[in-house]
């Protein structure tokens, strides 16, 4: 488990102190995929880096499976950074050395195991990632994801306990994005591996994370399991995320609003709910019309949900309205 207890860090730039992460306190839990979300600036980086030092925290405690992470000596930091891998947008590969050697550095530098075990043990990695085939080929004659895999495979040389992932994906296209992101589930799944990632795509959280924490101006606003804080944001910075993500210009639509008549609500399926016929069913129990403004229908890892914004007119809108609250979909009221 990660804990961070009051953690903050200030940049000295020019004599000036610049906060870039104000005091923060959070857990993540063994075995998650943890995203942290926030816009340029928000402070991803700085929390992400300061897991494995990478950047010195400026007060609080970081906690590492109970261990003080900010009272280690200079032998306690190497160990602690060999149970810590971590991938970078830019691949950060060496050039001149071939896909089996850069996976094979650290696995070299570390000095513990026999050339043939390293050779062994770099061809495990390899073909988890899917990259048997191209052990001898550099950096420069792979594609985007092919390079990241080979960071990955790098990353997990020394059997790490934690991933980190600081932009992990941006480089890349969307399909590629996609199959990159199934890998680090795989192998959070089959390593039981912690992976905490930072992005600021939405899409990247929803397909593989567990819980997820908004970033802005150097704190963490919300928290909590995905479904939850996507599709019930409760601060502003993720209302905003969640109408940026939908395309939707909020004074736009209140605008088009304006216009329909009759009772505007939101109605948020999750699981089986999200393909029951209880619209159809209660439009004709209970007579009320209903048109659909706006509406979404995705998953959240494997969960499948829906949300739609309806206007109702006519009918009983009473019974209507008892009738969706008493099913099993969150009903919200928008006027
Ligand atoms: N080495 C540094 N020296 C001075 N200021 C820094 C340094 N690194 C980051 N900052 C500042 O700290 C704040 C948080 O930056 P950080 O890189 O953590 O944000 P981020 O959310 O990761 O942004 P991005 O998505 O652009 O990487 C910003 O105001 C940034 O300018």
């Amino acid at each position: 488990m990660i804990q961070f207890d009051n953690v903050h860090k200030a940049y000295r730039v020019d004599g000036r102190e610049i906060p870039a992460l104000h005091p923060t306190s959070l857990q993540i839990g063994a075995g998650e995929i943890f995203g942290l979300i926030g816009h340029s600036g928000a402070g991803k980086s700085t929390l992400l880096r300061l897991i494995n030092r990478l950047e010195e925290p400026s007060g609080g405690r970081i906690l590492i499976d109970g261990d003080d992470a900010t009272a280690l000596d200079a032998a306690g930091l190497r160990r602690l950074r060999q149970r810590i891998g971590m991938i970078f947008q830019h691949f950060n590969l060496l050039a001149s050395k071939t896909v089996a050697d850069n996976v094979a550095l650290p696995l070299k530098l570390a000095g513990e195991l026999p050339r043939a075990a390293i050779d062994a043990r770099v061809s495990e990695l390899l073909a988890r990632v899917g990259l048997g085939e191209h052990a001898h080929k550099y950096p420069a004659q792979l594609s985007g994801g092919q390079k990241q895999r080979v960071g990955i495979a790098r990353a997990l040389a020394l059997e790490p306990k934690i991933l980190l992932c600081d932009e992990a994906t941006s480089a890349l296209d969307p399909q590629t994005t996609a199959q990159v992101l199934q890998l680090l589930a795989e192998i959070n799944r089959e390593l039981k591996l912690t992976i905490v990632l930072i992005t600021h795509e939405m899409d990247v959280i929803r397909r593989v994370c567990d819980r997820v924490a908004v970033m802005d101006g150097g704190t963490v606003v919300e928290q909590g399991a995905v479904a939850d804080v996507f599709l019930h944001p409760q601060h502003p910075t993720t209302q905003r995320f969640v109408l940026e993500d939908e395309h939707v210009d909020a004074d736009a639509r209140q605008d088009d609003f304006a216009h329909v008549p009759g009772r505007i609500l939101r109605l948020t399926f999750r699981g089986e709910a999200t393909y029951a016929p209880l619209l159809g069913q209660v439009a004709r129990d209970t007579g009320v019309d209903y048109s659909i403004l706006a509406g979404r229908i995705d998953r959240i890892r494997d969960t499948p949900y829906g949300q739609l914004t309806l206007a109702l007119t006519g009918g009983d809108l009473d019974a209507a309205l008892a009738r969706l609250n008493a099913a099993d979909v969150h009903v919200e009221m928008l006027r």
